[in-house]
């Protein structure tokens, strides 16, 4: 982590909890925010419970985001949610290109782009995820890969966050999502350094304010190695966000960091 700067500690519930065991979750997100004041707390749940949890979170330092978003603001779009809805329903960020979107649901990094735009522009702040499949990091393609996935919407976070918003991007690789086998510390830096400077490349100050967050198998016992490292600015956390106690555990590492 970067002195000075904030961590972000992101749960995406994916397609969990979407009902009243998502709300708990969320009244239990609020109190591990009183334990963590030197941490931005966010979590993703599904949309069917996002204004249910927008409502417990008013006010209580958790933020909510959107896992997807359509790049439109509306239309004859059947099952899509547009940037506008989002904000409705009390997100102020947005989750995009997942690499469960890129490979599931066809997602390209020209969409990614495109979907990054719309969440700008409809005033939420995008979460943009990038990430190499194990044949690619096998291949040697590690930095290859992720910098064609980051360079893909670089210049439209340059135009449309301005001077003052802090986006944050994503490095999950594809082959630590929900295996159990996250990246080392030594394996995330190096790619959130590349990240950094490319980021820099564009804009010092947007490399500045940029969060890059680590995603893939994070649990309490290797968020502080990770969290340690100097360009890793926080974490987006999958099945450990699902449990009060695990995400609490990783929010307080962050904290420890932090303080
Ligand atoms: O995909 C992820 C977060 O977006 C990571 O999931 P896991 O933490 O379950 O590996």
């Amino acid at each position: 982590m970067r002195p000075g700067l904030r961590p972000l500690i992101a749960g995406n519930w994916k397609m969990f909890h979407g009902g009243g065991t998502g709300l708990a979750l969320a009244i239990d997100c609020t109190q591990i925010a009183q334990r963590v004041p030197h941490v931005d707390l966010v979590i993703a749940p599904p949309y069917t419970v996002l204004a249910a949890c927008s409502h417990e979170c008013e006010g209580k330092r958790v933020a909510l985001a959107a896992q997807n978003i359509h790049s439109k603001d509306k239309g004859a779009f059947t099952g899509e949610v547009s940037g506008p809805m989002l904000v409705e329903s009390g997100c102020t960020w947005a989750i995009i290109g997942h690499s469960e979107r890129r490979q599931l649901f066809g997602e390209t990094d020209a969409s990614v782009a495109e979907k990054t735009a719309a969440a700008l522009q409809f005033g939420l702040l995008p979460i943009v995820c990038v990430g190499e499949t194990l044949a690619e990091r096998e291949a040697g393609e590690t930095l290859a890969v992720v910098g064609r996935q980051v360079r893909a919407f670089l210049d439209i976070i340059l135009a449309g966050a301005g001077t003052d918003k802090a986006v944050a991007i994503a490095y999950e690789p594809v082959w630590a999502i929900g295996t159990g086998k996250n990246a080392g510390p030594a394996e995330a830096e190096e790619v959130h350094a590349a990240i950094r400077k490319w980021l820099t490349e564009k804009s010092a100050e947007l490399a500045k304010r940029t969060r890059i967050l680590y995603g893939g198998s994070v649990k309490p016992d290797n968020a502080k190695a990770l969290l340690a490292e100097p360009n890793v600015d926080g974490a987006l956390i999958g099945g450990a966000s699902l449990d009060a106690t695990s995400f609490g555990a990783i929010a307080e590492a962050a904290e420890t960091l932090a303080r």
